[in-house]
């Protein structure tokens, strides 16, 4: 027999009231026949027409979109943005939004993921509910903090510069990303075209005047010549390898944080907020209180950012072991904390690497997990050595919460927990909670 074709519902329109937020930039709404939708452009409480973008008569869930307001909510603003909206740049998820109610809903998520996957209320998770603005970006409703010192450009088939729409490979042209920082617009990648390009990286370092330039050429696809203003360095990503090559000038740029310069290098990981990366070595030196002579893990360690903060306070007599599977991160590590005797940087994965250093104890630990988490495995075998303390930073509360809840199973529970609102305009938030020994089953 023939499987019945699927009934897409994509283009339906229902009248919706809305409801709460949900992990992912959007909100929850339901059709007057109990089917959910996951509507984007909208906000909570609101009355709105949702025109579907996914979905079929049969899926579980349809997403949506806000297109037409009929009550609006008192947190709603025109978008700043014109390339955001239905259809349009999936870059920004709340361009419409206060940026107060923006962090709300923030905090919003992070409690619904604590609750639902850790079983943690914010009291118990140590934590004031708060999302924290970055210093500086506590802009009035309808400005935008300029704070992306890093944006992918995607390049549609004439050669044009913009970014891609939300769940899709097409390409919404624009002239100015409003989140891009002054360094980034300064290039002027969205000014001039690509042809042969399926993609422009364009880095503006925070700490230093370094420009950077990464071009992905189409397959077969000829580099331009980059007559771009300013000094910059340029790189490209090898067809064959997909390895990044230098074309000219550095292969890295310069970033300042924690009082040290930092060599970041081809596509090596560096948080995009100006702020972001002195405003979390705050927030995990607060929450950690090394001592001097701690031996201390810095996981998932990128350029060693967190491994030289920390080395500064163990002192001589203390050490410090890194983790990093990105190779050029680790030899960036190595050359940045080449001053401190203290600190080695140990390249592969940290499920792999850690059992195979022999290490027993730690007495402070951090861990700064990309989107996937720690998982069980690391989350036993960091708890098995028992330290003191442990800081977690997180860019998804899911993931997060998650490990929490591995990290309570081998008796470690949060005494502290702080978010940060470190990608305006988005639905991503930044989290470090800290995290204590108590006794099992308690
Ligand atoms: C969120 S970044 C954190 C980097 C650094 N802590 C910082 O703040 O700049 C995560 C880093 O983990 C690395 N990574 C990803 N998976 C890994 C794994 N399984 N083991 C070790 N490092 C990993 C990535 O290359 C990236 O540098």
């Amino acid at each position: 027999m023939q499987p019945t074709p699927a009934t897409s519902l994509v283009g339906q329109e229902y009248e919706v009231e809305v409801g709460p937020v949900a992990h992912g930039g959007h909100c929850v709404a339901r059709t007057e026949g109990g089917r959910v939708l996951f509507v984007r452009h909208a906000l909570p409480g609101e009355r709105v027409v949702a025109r579907v973008t996914e979905g079929e008569e049969s899926s579980r869930f349809l997403r949506a979109d806000a297109v037409e307001i009929l009550t609006p909510s008192k947190d709603r603003v025109e978008a700043p943005c014109p390339f955001s909206g239905p259809g349009k740049c999936g870059g920004c998820d709340w361009q419409h939004a206060k940026p107060g109610a923006q962090r709300r809903l923030k905090g919003e998520v992070v409690a619904e993921q604590l609750k639902r996957l850790a079983g943690l209320t914010p009291e118990e998770a140590g934590w004031d509910g708060t999302v924290v603005p970055a210093e500086g970006d506590k802009v009035p409703a309808g400005q935008v903090p300029a704070w992306r010192t890093r944006v992918q450009y995607a390049i549609d088939a004439e050669g044009h510069a913009g970014l891609r729409k939300h769940r899709s490979h097409e390409v919404q042209v624009i002239d100015r990303c409003l989140i891009a920082a002054e360094g980034v617009s300064e290039l002027g990648v969205e000014k001039r075209t690509w042809p042969q390009m399926a993609s422009v990286e364009a880095i503006a370092a925070s700490g230093s005047n370094d420009r950077q330039v990464i071009l992905t050429p189409r397959p077969g696809g000829r580099l331009p010549l980059v007559d771009l203003d300013k000094p910059v360095s340029v790189l490209r990503v090898g067809e064959k390898d997909g390895q990044i090559h230098r074309v000219h000038g550095r292969a890295f740029v310069r970033e300042r944080a924690a009082d040290r310069t930092w060599r970041v290098s081809e596509g090596g990981f560096w948080q995009v907020h100006p702020k972001a990366a002195d405003t979390l070595v705050q927030a995990v030196m607060q929450g950690l209180m090394p001592r001097k002579g701690d031996m201390a893990l810095d996981l998932y360690c990128g350029v060693g950012l967190f491994a030289g903060a920390l080395a500064e306070r163990v002192g001589e007599k203390g050490a410090v072991l890194g983790i990093e599977s990105g190779k050029r991160a680790v030899e960036d590590a190595r050359h940045n904390l080449r001053d401190l005797d203290r600190v080695r940087i140990e390249e592969g994965k940290v499920d792999q690497v850690l059992p195979r250093t022999g290490i027993t104890a730690a007495d402070i630990i951090v861990l700064d997990p990309p989107r996937a988490g720690a998982g069980k495995q690391t989350v036993r075998h960091l708890a098995s050595l028992t330290p003191r303390r442990i800081a977690y930073v997180a860019c998804d509360p899911a993931a997060l919460a998650r490990d929490l809840k591995y990290f309570a199973e081998e008796g470690y529970r949060p005494v502290t927990l702080r978010a940060f609102d470190l990608f305006p305009m988005t639905h991503h938030v930044e989290c470090v909670a800290i995290l204590k020994p108590v006794a099992k089953g308690v």
